[in-house]
Protein backbone atom coordinates (compact mmCIF):
# COMPACT_ATOMS: atom_id res chain seq x y z
CA UNK A 1 0.00 0.00 0.00
CA UNK A 2 1.39 3.42 -0.57
CA UNK A 3 2.75 5.35 2.30
CA UNK A 4 0.99 8.64 3.61
CA UNK A 5 3.04 10.54 2.07
CA UNK A 6 3.06 9.55 -1.52
CA UNK A 7 -0.83 9.62 -1.18
CA UNK A 8 -0.74 13.50 -0.96
CA UNK A 9 -1.27 15.14 -3.96
CA UNK A 10 0.07 19.24 -4.26
CA UNK A 11 -2.74 21.28 -4.77
CA UNK A 12 -2.71 23.67 -7.60
CA UNK A 13 -3.13 27.61 -7.34
CA UNK A 14 -2.88 27.33 -3.35
CA UNK A 15 -6.29 25.64 -3.28
CA UNK A 16 -6.28 22.54 -2.23
CA UNK A 17 -8.01 19.79 -4.68
CA UNK A 18 -11.05 18.02 -4.36
CA UNK A 19 -12.61 17.16 -0.82
CA UNK A 20 -14.86 14.38 0.61
CA UNK A 21 -15.85 13.75 -3.00
CA UNK A 22 -12.44 13.62 -4.77
CA UNK A 23 -10.67 11.56 -2.16
CA UNK A 24 -7.90 8.66 -3.01
CA UNK A 25 -6.79 7.72 0.36
CA UNK A 26 -6.44 4.06 0.56
CA UNK A 27 -8.85 1.72 2.92
CA UNK A 28 -6.94 -0.43 4.95
CA UNK A 29 -9.63 -2.38 6.28
CA UNK A 30 -13.09 -1.53 6.00
CA UNK A 31 -15.86 -4.43 6.41
CA UNK A 32 -19.50 -3.88 6.32
CA UNK A 33 -21.32 -6.80 6.95
CA UNK A 34 -23.55 -8.51 3.87
CA UNK A 35 -26.24 -10.52 3.33
CA UNK A 36 -29.21 -10.89 1.09
CA UNK A 37 -28.33 -9.69 -2.78
CA UNK A 38 -29.72 -7.25 -5.02
CA UNK A 39 -32.79 -9.03 -5.39
CA UNK A 40 -33.98 -8.61 -1.88
CA UNK A 41 -34.56 -5.23 -2.96
CA UNK A 42 -36.63 -5.96 -6.59
CA UNK A 43 -39.96 -5.46 -5.55
CA UNK A 44 -41.87 -4.37 -2.11
CA UNK A 45 -43.98 -7.63 -2.29
CA UNK A 46 -41.12 -10.12 -2.53
CA UNK A 47 -39.09 -8.56 0.72
CA UNK A 48 -35.91 -9.66 1.52
CA UNK A 49 -36.46 -12.01 4.35
CA UNK A 50 -39.29 -14.43 2.25
CA UNK A 51 -36.93 -14.46 -0.74
CA UNK A 52 -33.78 -15.43 1.20
CA UNK A 53 -36.42 -17.90 3.50
CA UNK A 54 -36.52 -16.90 7.29
CA UNK A 55 -33.96 -20.11 8.24
CA UNK A 56 -31.00 -18.33 6.16
CA UNK A 57 -31.86 -15.07 7.06
CA UNK A 58 -31.65 -15.92 10.79
CA UNK A 59 -28.76 -17.92 10.40
CA UNK A 60 -26.42 -15.67 8.67
CA UNK A 61 -27.57 -12.55 10.89
CA UNK A 62 -26.87 -14.51 13.60
CA UNK A 63 -23.72 -15.78 12.50
CA UNK A 64 -22.59 -12.17 11.79
CA UNK A 65 -24.12 -11.21 15.30
CA UNK A 66 -22.04 -13.59 16.75
CA UNK A 67 -18.02 -12.76 14.72
CA UNK A 68 -19.34 -8.73 15.88
CA UNK A 69 -19.45 -9.83 19.17
CA UNK A 70 -17.11 -11.33 19.48
CA UNK A 71 -14.62 -9.28 17.49
CA UNK A 72 -16.16 -6.20 20.01
CA UNK A 73 -14.98 -8.18 22.56
CA UNK A 74 -11.66 -9.30 21.94
CA UNK A 75 -10.79 -5.70 20.90
CA UNK A 76 -11.93 -4.28 24.14
CA UNK A 77 -9.96 -7.05 26.38
CA UNK A 78 -7.18 -6.60 23.71
CA UNK A 79 -4.20 -4.84 25.82
CA UNK A 80 -2.74 -1.70 23.24
CA UNK A 81 -5.57 -3.16 20.84
CA UNK A 82 -5.99 0.44 19.59
CA UNK A 83 -7.17 3.83 20.73
CA UNK A 84 -6.83 3.72 24.65
CA UNK A 85 -7.32 0.02 24.65
CA UNK A 86 -10.57 0.17 22.85
CA UNK A 87 -11.29 -1.73 19.80
CA UNK A 88 -9.51 0.80 17.20
CA UNK A 89 -12.19 1.48 14.42
CA UNK A 90 -10.62 0.26 11.42
CA UNK A 91 -10.28 2.68 8.46
CA UNK A 92 -8.40 5.12 7.00
CA UNK A 93 -8.35 8.47 5.77
CA UNK A 94 -6.87 10.89 3.16
CA UNK A 95 -4.78 13.93 3.70
CA UNK A 96 -4.22 16.54 1.28
CA UNK A 97 -1.87 19.65 2.34
CA UNK A 98 -2.65 22.99 1.14
CA UNK A 99 0.96 24.03 0.66
CA UNK A 100 3.73 22.04 0.70
CA UNK A 101 5.99 24.61 0.15
CA UNK A 102 5.24 26.25 3.46
CA UNK A 103 5.44 23.03 4.87
CA UNK A 104 9.32 23.42 6.33
CA UNK A 105 9.24 21.67 9.12
CA UNK A 106 7.23 18.65 7.73
CA UNK A 107 4.08 18.70 9.67
CA UNK A 108 2.51 16.06 8.11
CA UNK A 109 3.97 13.22 10.80
CA UNK A 110 1.00 11.09 12.23
CA UNK A 111 1.50 11.43 16.05
CA UNK A 112 1.01 8.37 17.67
CA UNK A 113 0.96 9.60 20.94
CA UNK A 114 -0.70 12.78 23.12
CA UNK A 115 3.02 13.83 24.62
CA UNK A 116 4.38 13.79 20.96
CA UNK A 117 2.61 17.15 19.96
CA UNK A 118 4.21 19.34 22.18
CA UNK A 119 1.44 20.49 24.37
CA UNK A 120 1.24 22.03 27.98
CA UNK A 121 1.56 19.69 30.58
CA UNK A 122 -1.68 20.86 32.81
CA UNK A 123 -3.46 20.34 28.62
CA UNK A 124 -1.93 16.36 28.81
CA UNK A 125 -3.27 16.22 32.12
CA UNK A 126 -7.01 17.18 30.72
CA UNK A 127 -6.80 14.17 28.26
CA UNK A 128 -5.18 12.07 30.87
CA UNK A 129 -8.56 12.94 32.79
CA UNK A 130 -10.26 11.97 30.15
CA UNK A 131 -9.05 8.50 30.32
CA UNK A 132 -7.43 8.97 26.39
CA UNK A 133 -4.36 6.79 26.48
CA UNK A 134 -3.76 6.65 22.54
CA UNK A 135 -5.39 9.80 19.63
CA UNK A 136 -7.93 8.00 16.83
CA UNK A 137 -6.68 8.16 13.48
CA UNK A 138 -8.37 11.88 13.29
CA UNK A 139 -6.90 12.81 15.95
CA UNK A 140 -3.06 11.32 15.25
CA UNK A 141 -3.91 12.99 11.35
CA UNK A 142 -5.37 16.09 12.40
CA UNK A 143 -4.01 17.60 15.65
CA UNK A 144 -0.22 18.23 14.08
CA UNK A 145 -1.69 20.08 11.36
CA UNK A 146 -4.16 22.01 13.45
CA UNK A 147 -1.34 22.91 15.66
CA UNK A 148 1.22 24.07 13.17
CA UNK A 149 2.32 27.38 13.11
CA UNK A 150 1.41 29.86 11.21
CA UNK A 151 -2.32 28.22 12.21
CA UNK A 152 -4.00 26.67 8.90
CA UNK A 153 -7.75 26.19 8.07
CA UNK A 154 -8.85 22.62 7.98
CA UNK A 155 -11.35 20.43 6.33
CA UNK A 156 -11.36 17.14 8.68
CA UNK A 157 -13.89 14.19 8.47
CA UNK A 158 -13.78 10.83 10.19
CA UNK A 159 -16.54 8.46 10.50
CA UNK A 160 -19.16 9.25 13.64
CA UNK A 161 -17.78 8.88 17.43
CA UNK A 162 -14.06 8.61 16.31
CA UNK A 163 -13.07 11.49 18.79
CA UNK A 164 -13.16 14.50 16.50
CA UNK A 165 -14.27 16.67 19.34
CA UNK A 166 -11.47 16.32 21.07
CA UNK A 167 -8.88 16.93 18.02
CA UNK A 168 -10.62 20.55 17.54
CA UNK A 169 -10.78 21.31 21.78
CA UNK A 170 -6.75 20.45 22.01
CA UNK A 171 -6.29 22.86 19.37
CA UNK A 172 -8.07 25.64 20.34
CA UNK A 173 -7.18 24.83 24.22
CA UNK A 174 -3.47 24.84 22.94
CA UNK A 175 -3.79 28.48 21.57
CA UNK A 176 -5.77 30.32 24.04
CA UNK A 177 -3.78 33.08 26.15
CA UNK A 178 -4.34 33.89 29.55
CA UNK A 179 -2.30 37.02 30.15
CA UNK A 180 -3.59 39.85 31.99
CA UNK A 181 -4.55 41.77 28.94
CA UNK A 182 -6.47 38.67 27.34
CA UNK A 183 -8.06 36.17 29.52
CA UNK A 184 -11.79 38.15 29.52
CA UNK A 185 -11.83 38.25 25.99
CA UNK A 186 -12.83 35.66 23.78
CA UNK A 187 -10.30 33.97 21.69
CA UNK A 188 -12.45 30.86 20.22
CA UNK A 189 -15.70 29.90 18.85
CA UNK A 190 -17.42 26.43 18.16
CA UNK A 191 -20.75 26.88 16.50
CA UNK A 192 -23.10 23.80 16.53
CA UNK A 193 -26.27 23.00 15.32
CA UNK A 194 -28.12 22.30 18.26
CA UNK A 195 -28.20 23.39 21.64
CA UNK A 196 -27.49 19.87 22.87
CA UNK A 197 -24.66 19.44 20.88
CA UNK A 198 -23.27 22.81 21.79
CA UNK A 199 -23.80 22.28 25.94
CA UNK A 200 -22.04 18.74 25.08
CA UNK A 201 -19.21 20.16 23.63
CA UNK A 202 -19.17 23.12 26.27
CA UNK A 203 -18.67 19.71 28.41
CA UNK A 204 -15.86 18.12 26.87
CA UNK A 205 -13.95 21.39 26.65
CA UNK A 206 -14.44 22.00 30.27
CA UNK A 207 -13.11 18.04 31.47
CA UNK A 208 -9.83 18.49 28.90
CA UNK A 209 -9.17 22.11 30.29
CA UNK A 210 -10.15 21.37 33.70
CA UNK A 211 -6.20 21.62 34.85
CA UNK A 212 -5.96 24.90 33.15
CA UNK A 213 -7.16 27.59 36.27
CA UNK A 214 -8.46 30.19 33.98
CA UNK A 215 -10.35 28.55 31.66
CA UNK A 216 -13.61 29.79 30.91
CA UNK A 217 -15.94 28.33 28.82
CA UNK A 218 -19.11 29.71 27.37
CA UNK A 219 -22.49 28.72 25.80
CA UNK A 220 -24.12 31.09 23.27
CA UNK A 221 -27.38 29.30 23.20
CA UNK A 222 -31.15 30.95 23.95
CA UNK A 223 -31.30 31.42 27.27
CA UNK A 224 -33.86 32.39 29.89
CA UNK A 225 -35.16 35.81 30.02
CA UNK A 226 -33.34 36.49 33.43
CA UNK A 227 -29.92 35.75 32.00
CA UNK A 228 -30.02 38.05 28.89
CA UNK A 229 -28.04 41.13 27.95
CA UNK A 230 -25.21 39.24 30.02
CA UNK A 231 -21.53 39.99 28.51
CA UNK A 232 -19.16 36.95 27.59
CA UNK A 233 -16.05 36.85 29.18
CA UNK A 234 -15.22 33.42 28.76
CA UNK A 235 -12.10 33.00 26.48
CA UNK A 236 -13.93 29.77 24.55
CA UNK A 237 -17.45 30.84 23.55
CA UNK A 238 -19.49 27.28 22.46
CA UNK A 239 -23.19 28.23 20.63
CA UNK A 240 -25.22 27.71 17.95
CA UNK A 241 -25.17 30.45 14.83
CA UNK A 242 -28.12 32.32 15.25
CA UNK A 243 -27.75 33.59 18.71
CA UNK A 244 -23.69 33.32 18.56
CA UNK A 245 -24.69 36.13 15.75
CA UNK A 246 -27.29 38.03 18.28
CA UNK A 247 -24.79 38.54 20.85
CA UNK A 248 -21.80 40.03 18.47
CA UNK A 249 -24.35 42.49 17.21
CA UNK A 250 -25.50 43.13 20.50
CA UNK A 251 -21.75 43.66 21.89
CA UNK A 252 -22.52 41.36 24.35
CA UNK A 253 -19.94 39.22 22.54
CA UNK A 254 -16.21 41.07 21.64
CA UNK A 255 -15.45 39.15 18.72
CA UNK A 256 -12.17 41.07 17.81
CA UNK A 257 -9.65 38.87 19.47
CA UNK A 258 -11.52 35.39 18.02
CA UNK A 259 -8.70 33.66 16.33
CA UNK A 260 -10.62 30.05 15.84
CA UNK A 261 -13.75 29.62 14.53
CA UNK A 262 -14.69 25.58 14.41
CA UNK A 263 -18.06 24.49 12.75
CA UNK A 264 -18.71 21.21 13.82
CA UNK A 265 -21.30 18.99 11.81
CA UNK A 266 -19.56 21.51 9.51
CA UNK A 267 -21.73 20.11 6.10
CA UNK A 268 -25.26 20.67 7.91
CA UNK A 269 -23.94 23.90 9.19
CA UNK A 270 -23.32 25.26 5.91
CA UNK A 271 -25.42 23.32 3.37
CA UNK A 272 -28.58 24.35 5.58
CA UNK A 273 -30.11 27.42 4.16
CA UNK A 274 -30.88 29.48 7.98
CA UNK A 275 -27.84 27.78 9.31
CA UNK A 276 -25.47 28.59 6.14
CA UNK A 277 -26.56 32.09 6.28
CA UNK A 278 -25.87 32.53 9.85
CA UNK A 279 -22.56 30.74 10.09
CA UNK A 280 -21.53 33.49 7.04
CA UNK A 281 -22.41 36.16 8.68
CA UNK A 282 -20.58 35.21 12.39
CA UNK A 283 -17.60 34.78 10.09
CA UNK A 284 -17.82 38.29 8.43
CA UNK A 285 -17.91 39.47 12.02
CA UNK A 286 -14.79 37.90 12.78
CA UNK A 287 -10.99 38.76 12.08
CA UNK A 288 -9.78 38.12 8.69
CA UNK A 289 -7.16 35.89 9.54
CA UNK A 290 -9.23 33.56 11.87
CA UNK A 291 -8.22 29.97 11.48
CA UNK A 292 -11.62 27.98 10.40
CA UNK A 293 -11.69 24.50 11.17
CA UNK A 294 -14.37 22.57 9.32
CA UNK A 295 -15.10 18.73 11.04
CA UNK A 296 -18.07 16.40 9.93
CA UNK A 297 -18.59 12.54 9.48
CA UNK A 298 -20.28 13.61 6.20
CA UNK A 299 -18.74 16.41 3.35
CA UNK A 300 -21.72 15.98 0.50
CA UNK A 301 -20.55 16.56 -2.89
CA UNK A 302 -22.39 19.81 -2.91
CA UNK A 303 -21.16 21.28 0.24
CA UNK A 304 -17.49 20.46 -0.79
CA UNK A 305 -17.03 23.21 -3.19
CA UNK A 306 -18.34 25.20 -0.31
CA UNK A 307 -16.79 24.20 2.23
CA UNK A 308 -13.09 25.25 0.46
CA UNK A 309 -14.42 28.34 -0.02
CA UNK A 310 -15.22 29.45 3.88
CA UNK A 311 -12.47 27.61 4.67
CA UNK A 312 -9.69 28.37 1.83
CA UNK A 313 -6.69 26.76 1.56
CA UNK A 314 -7.33 24.09 3.81
CA UNK A 315 -5.41 20.79 4.99
CA UNK A 316 -8.36 18.10 4.28
CA UNK A 317 -8.90 15.01 5.95
CA UNK A 318 -11.40 12.83 3.89
CA UNK A 319 -12.91 9.29 3.46
CA UNK A 320 -14.83 7.86 0.48
CA UNK A 321 -18.28 7.40 0.66
CA UNK A 322 -17.28 3.78 1.05
CA UNK A 323 -15.56 4.15 4.13
CA UNK A 324 -17.82 5.99 6.01
CA UNK A 325 -20.21 3.62 7.70
CA UNK A 326 -18.65 2.37 11.04
CA UNK A 327 -17.73 -1.13 11.13
CA UNK A 328 -19.12 -1.95 15.04
CA UNK A 329 -22.85 -0.64 13.87
CA UNK A 330 -25.05 -3.82 12.85
CA UNK A 331 -27.44 -2.65 10.00
CA UNK A 332 -30.35 -3.80 10.31
CA UNK A 333 -34.05 -3.24 8.78
CA UNK A 334 -37.91 -5.11 9.34
CA UNK A 335 -40.03 -5.36 6.79
CA UNK A 336 -43.80 -4.01 8.01
CA UNK A 337 -46.15 -4.67 5.98
CA UNK A 338 -49.06 -1.96 7.34
CA UNK A 339 -48.14 1.38 9.40
CA UNK A 340 -50.13 -0.56 12.33
CA UNK A 341 -47.48 -3.35 11.99
CA UNK A 342 -44.36 -0.98 12.07
CA UNK A 343 -46.38 0.62 15.38
CA UNK A 344 -46.34 -2.94 16.81
CA UNK A 345 -43.25 -3.64 15.85
CA UNK A 346 -42.05 -0.67 17.35
CA UNK A 347 -43.44 -1.98 21.17
CA UNK A 348 -42.40 -5.59 20.74
CA UNK A 349 -38.81 -4.14 20.47
CA UNK A 350 -39.33 -1.93 23.58
CA UNK A 351 -37.85 -4.52 25.86
CA UNK A 352 -34.66 -5.13 23.85
CA UNK A 353 -34.36 -0.57 24.03
CA UNK A 354 -34.12 -0.54 27.81
CA UNK A 355 -31.34 -3.28 27.88
CA UNK A 356 -28.96 -0.50 27.16
CA UNK A 357 -30.54 3.07 25.63
CA UNK A 358 -32.14 3.97 22.48
CA UNK A 359 -32.99 6.56 20.54
CA UNK A 360 -35.94 6.38 17.88
CA UNK A 361 -35.95 8.77 15.27
CA UNK A 362 -39.13 9.81 13.40
CA UNK A 363 -39.87 12.81 10.68
CA UNK A 364 -41.99 14.69 12.71
CA UNK A 365 -42.34 16.40 15.89
CA UNK A 366 -46.07 15.37 15.29
CA UNK A 367 -45.39 12.10 14.81
CA UNK A 368 -42.68 12.25 17.90
CA UNK A 369 -45.58 13.38 20.05
CA UNK A 370 -48.07 11.00 19.00
CA UNK A 371 -45.77 7.92 19.76
CA UNK A 372 -45.01 9.13 22.86
CA UNK A 373 -48.19 9.61 23.87
CA UNK A 374 -49.39 6.12 22.81
CA UNK A 375 -46.28 4.34 24.23
CA UNK A 376 -46.82 6.27 27.46
CA UNK A 377 -50.35 5.30 27.60
CA UNK A 378 -49.53 1.71 26.82
CA UNK A 379 -47.49 1.55 30.26
CA UNK A 380 -44.11 1.81 28.35
CA UNK A 381 -41.66 4.51 29.68
CA UNK A 382 -40.56 6.91 26.94
CA UNK A 383 -39.30 10.96 26.48
CA UNK A 384 -39.70 12.75 23.33
CA UNK A 385 -37.17 15.54 22.58
CA UNK A 386 -37.81 17.85 19.51
CA UNK A 387 -37.16 21.21 19.01
CA UNK A 388 -40.57 22.43 19.58
CA UNK A 389 -39.80 22.59 23.09
CA UNK A 390 -37.88 25.41 25.31
CA UNK A 391 -34.80 25.67 26.18
CA UNK A 392 -35.19 24.56 29.90
CA UNK A 393 -37.27 21.55 28.88
CA UNK A 394 -34.45 20.11 26.28
CA UNK A 395 -31.57 20.47 29.19
CA UNK A 396 -33.57 18.43 31.45
CA UNK A 397 -34.77 15.62 28.61
CA UNK A 398 -31.66 15.74 27.41
CA UNK A 399 -29.31 15.55 30.81
CA UNK A 400 -31.76 12.65 31.65
CA UNK A 401 -30.97 10.56 29.04
CA UNK A 402 -27.40 10.95 29.47
CA UNK A 403 -27.68 10.04 33.24
CA UNK A 404 -29.75 7.15 32.18
CA UNK A 405 -32.64 7.91 33.88
CA UNK A 406 -34.75 8.27 30.86
CA UNK A 407 -33.53 4.49 28.43
CA UNK A 408 -35.86 5.63 25.66
CA UNK A 409 -35.74 8.68 23.67
CA UNK A 410 -37.77 9.98 20.55
CA UNK A 411 -36.46 12.46 18.48
CA UNK A 412 -36.49 14.17 15.59
CA UNK A 413 -33.21 15.01 13.32
CA UNK A 414 -32.58 17.53 15.72
CA UNK A 415 -30.69 14.72 18.01
CA UNK A 416 -29.59 13.27 14.60
CA UNK A 417 -25.51 14.40 14.99
CA UNK A 418 -22.77 14.57 16.81
CA UNK A 419 -24.66 13.35 20.31
CA UNK A 420 -22.57 11.50 22.33
CA UNK A 421 -23.83 8.95 24.85
CA UNK A 422 -21.97 5.80 24.95
CA UNK A 423 -24.95 3.65 26.78
CA UNK A 424 -27.13 4.06 23.64
CA UNK A 425 -26.88 0.36 22.37
CA UNK A 426 -29.69 0.85 19.31
CA UNK A 427 -31.42 3.07 17.02
CA UNK A 428 -34.15 2.88 15.48
CA UNK A 429 -35.35 4.81 12.23
CA UNK A 430 -39.43 4.40 13.11
CA UNK A 431 -39.31 6.98 9.88
CA UNK A 432 -35.74 6.83 7.16
CA UNK A 433 -34.46 10.23 7.08
CA UNK A 434 -35.75 11.92 3.94
CA UNK A 435 -34.26 15.20 1.72
CA UNK A 436 -37.60 16.66 1.88
CA UNK A 437 -38.62 15.49 -1.91
CA UNK A 438 -39.00 12.24 -1.51
CA UNK A 439 -35.58 10.84 -1.96
CA UNK A 440 -33.43 9.05 1.12
CA UNK A 441 -30.82 11.42 3.22
CA UNK A 442 -27.90 8.94 3.37
CA UNK A 443 -26.10 11.34 5.65
CA UNK A 444 -28.38 11.67 8.53
CA UNK A 445 -29.01 8.39 8.24
CA UNK A 446 -25.71 8.01 9.09
CA UNK A 447 -25.22 10.40 11.45
CA UNK A 448 -28.60 9.03 13.10
CA UNK A 449 -27.36 5.59 13.54
CA UNK A 450 -23.44 6.57 14.61
CA UNK A 451 -25.49 7.65 17.98
CA UNK A 452 -24.44 3.90 18.74
CA UNK A 453 -21.55 1.88 18.04
CA UNK A 454 -19.20 5.48 19.81
CA UNK A 455 -15.75 5.14 19.65
CA UNK A 456 -14.93 0.91 19.08
CA UNK A 457 -18.51 0.35 20.66
CA UNK A 458 -21.16 -2.09 18.99
CA UNK A 459 -24.47 -0.99 18.50
CA UNK A 460 -27.40 -2.08 16.66
CA UNK A 461 -29.55 0.06 13.95
CA UNK A 462 -33.21 -0.94 12.88
CA UNK A 463 -34.81 0.78 10.18
CA UNK A 464 -38.75 0.08 9.92
CA UNK A 465 -39.83 -0.66 6.72
CA UNK A 466 -43.28 0.08 5.08
CA UNK A 467 -44.24 0.91 1.50
CA UNK A 468 -42.29 1.18 -2.22
CA UNK A 469 -41.19 4.30 -1.08
CA UNK A 470 -39.35 3.13 2.34
CA UNK A 471 -37.89 0.15 0.33
CA UNK A 472 -36.73 2.80 -2.54
CA UNK A 473 -35.12 4.50 0.58
CA UNK A 474 -33.24 2.22 2.03
CA UNK A 475 -31.66 0.94 -1.18
CA UNK A 476 -30.53 4.45 -1.71
CA UNK A 477 -29.02 4.32 1.68
CA UNK A 478 -27.09 1.02 0.98
CA UNK A 479 -26.21 1.71 -2.24
CA UNK A 480 -24.93 5.12 -1.43
CA UNK A 481 -22.50 3.75 1.05
CA UNK A 482 -21.89 0.28 -0.66
CA UNK A 483 -23.47 -1.69 2.23
CA UNK A 484 -26.10 -4.74 2.09
CA UNK A 485 -28.61 -4.32 5.15
CA UNK A 486 -29.54 -7.35 7.26
CA UNK A 487 -32.84 -8.21 6.97
CA UNK A 488 -34.80 -9.06 10.48
CA UNK A 489 -37.40 -12.11 10.29
CA UNK A 490 -40.69 -10.43 10.55
CA UNK A 491 -42.33 -13.76 11.86
CA UNK A 492 -40.36 -14.61 14.76
CA UNK A 493 -39.39 -12.46 17.65
CA UNK A 494 -37.69 -15.42 19.96
CA UNK A 495 -35.22 -14.79 16.89
CA UNK A 496 -34.90 -10.92 16.23
CA UNK A 497 -34.48 -11.02 19.89
CA UNK A 498 -31.57 -13.24 20.17
CA UNK A 499 -30.18 -11.42 17.34
CA UNK A 500 -29.98 -8.23 19.15
CA UNK A 501 -29.06 -9.15 22.53
CA UNK A 502 -26.25 -10.59 20.88
CA UNK A 503 -24.84 -7.64 20.33
CA UNK A 504 -25.94 -5.45 23.06
CA UNK A 505 -24.55 -7.85 25.52
CA UNK A 506 -21.47 -7.19 24.36
CA UNK A 507 -21.89 -3.39 24.24
CA UNK A 508 -22.00 -3.97 27.93
CA UNK A 509 -19.16 -5.82 27.85
CA UNK A 510 -17.36 -3.02 26.73
CA UNK A 511 -18.95 -0.48 29.14
CA UNK A 512 -18.05 -2.61 31.79
CA UNK A 513 -14.26 -2.92 30.62
CA UNK A 514 -14.44 0.80 30.36
CA UNK A 515 -14.85 1.59 34.19
CA UNK A 516 -11.19 0.20 34.37
CA UNK A 517 -9.99 2.04 32.34
CA UNK A 518 -11.52 3.91 28.95
CA UNK A 519 -13.52 7.35 29.11
CA UNK A 520 -16.68 7.69 30.06
CA UNK A 521 -19.66 10.24 29.37
CA UNK A 522 -19.43 13.68 30.34
CA UNK A 523 -22.10 14.60 32.24
CA UNK A 524 -23.63 18.17 32.68
N1 LIG B 1 -8.26 9.11 22.06
C1 LIG B 1 -9.36 8.68 22.63
N2 LIG B 1 -9.34 7.62 23.46
C2 LIG B 1 -10.48 7.15 24.00
N3 LIG B 1 -11.70 7.68 23.80
C3 LIG B 1 -11.79 8.75 22.99
C4 LIG B 1 -10.62 9.30 22.36
N4 LIG B 1 -11.03 10.35 21.61
C5 LIG B 1 -12.37 10.45 21.77
N5 LIG B 1 -12.83 9.50 22.59
C6 LIG B 1 -14.22 9.28 22.99
O1 LIG B 1 -14.92 8.87 21.84
C7 LIG B 1 -16.28 9.29 21.91
C8 LIG B 1 -16.70 9.91 20.59
O2 LIG B 1 -16.01 11.11 20.38
P1 LIG B 1 -16.69 12.35 19.63
O3 LIG B 1 -18.03 12.65 20.22
O4 LIG B 1 -15.69 13.44 19.58
O5 LIG B 1 -16.90 11.72 18.19
P2 LIG B 1 -17.13 12.45 16.81
O6 LIG B 1 -16.10 11.95 15.89
O7 LIG B 1 -17.24 13.92 17.00
O8 LIG B 1 -18.53 11.83 16.41
P3 LIG B 1 -19.79 12.46 15.59
O9 LIG B 1 -19.37 12.45 14.15
O10 LIG B 1 -20.90 11.53 15.88
O11 LIG B 1 -20.02 13.84 16.11
C9 LIG B 1 -16.37 10.26 23.08
O12 LIG B 1 -17.02 9.62 24.15
C10 LIG B 1 -14.94 10.56 23.43
O13 LIG B 1 -14.76 10.80 24.80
Amino acid sequence: MASLEDRISKPQNGQTEGGAGASTGTKIAASTSVTGGPESWADETSAADTNSGPSTVEAKAEEEMSSLAKSQTDGATHEGGGASGIYEPSYEVDVQLSDLQKDSGNPLHSIKSFEELGLDDKILMGIYQMRFTKPSKIQEKALPLLLINPPQNMIGQSQSGTGKTAAFILNILARLDFSDGMVNKPQAMVLAPSRELARQIMGVCQVMGQSLPLLKVEASIPVEKSERGKHITGQVVIGTPGTTMDLIRRRQLDATNIKILVLDEADNMLDQQGLGDQCIRVKHLLPRNVQVVLFSATFPDHVVEYASKFAPNSNTITLRHEELTVDGIKQLYLNCPTETDKYDSLIRLYGLMTVGSSIIFVRTRKTALEIERRMNEEGHTVACLTGEFDGTQRDVIIDSFRSGQSKVLIATNVLARGIDVQTVSLVINYDLPDDGRGNADPQTYLHRIGRTGRFGRVGVSISLITGPRSHHMIKEISDYFAIEMTPLPHNDWDKVETIIKKVIKSTRASADYNKAGAPTDINM
